[in-house]
């Protein structure tokens, strides 16, 4: 998976790469230090010839970190209800109570996340990225221009999409908690923009 600085603002098209000047690409440690998990788990084919998860490989993910739930989200003009008014949530930027978990198995997107400086850093998710964001992280998800991806939510509780949107999520437990763990983390002061 790759990972880049972003621009700030977006010109043209958010489906496009919008990463800023001067090949500004993300490690995975720092992915990691702003508490994103990063796992690769291959995908192989269902009996139609689509991708499909690695049932064995999943299982296992699952049980080791307790996801008890699971359901499939396509995103594409033609599978989607209310497409376009889904897409316009999905990029609105917004916390969750929880972990967002989602395994991607066909298609590709990009997720963007808030930096400790308050700044966006996309990530490129294609078949077999398997991202854990932490709750209470600003972030927000487009398409690509494939427009489309098939992607497995993984869940500790019933499932749920509950997005909670700036600024109101400045007061929220969720995003206090993960704002101390940065801080604590990191060492350093995270940015704080209602
Ligand atoms: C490919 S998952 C769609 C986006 C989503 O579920 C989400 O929660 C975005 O924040
Ligand atoms: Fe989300």
């Amino acid at each position: 998976m790759k990972a880049w600085e972003m621009t700030n603002t977006i010109e043209e098209d958010q489906r496009l790469p919008n990463q800023r000047a001067g090949d500004a690409e993300v490690e995975v440690g720092a992915l990691e230090a702003l508490g994103v998990r990063v796992t690769y788990l291959p995908v192989g084919a269902d009996n139609a010839g689509r991708n499909a998860a690695n049932d064995e490989a999943l299982e296992a993910y699952r049980k080791a970190h307790g996801y008890v739930h699971m359901d499939v989200l396509e995103v594409s003009p033609s599978t989607l209800p209310n497409y376009r008014q889904k897409l316009r949530e999905f990029f609105e930027e917004h916390i969750h109570a929880d972990e967002e978990v989602r395994y991607v198995v066909d298609g590709s997107g990009y997720f963007d996340v808030r930096d400790a400086r308050d700044e966006w850093v996309r990530m490129h998710v294609t078949p077999g990225d398997l991202l854990v964001l932490p709750a209470g992280i600003y972030h927000r998800f487009t398409l690509d221009t494939g427009d489309y991806i098939r992607a497995i939510r993984l869940f500790r509780e019933a499932p749920q999409w509950v997005p909670i949107p700036r600024p109101d999520a400045e007061r929220h437990a969720a995003r206090q908690r993960y704002v101390h763990e940065l801080r604590t983390r990191n060492g350093e002061p995270a940015a704080v923009r209602a």
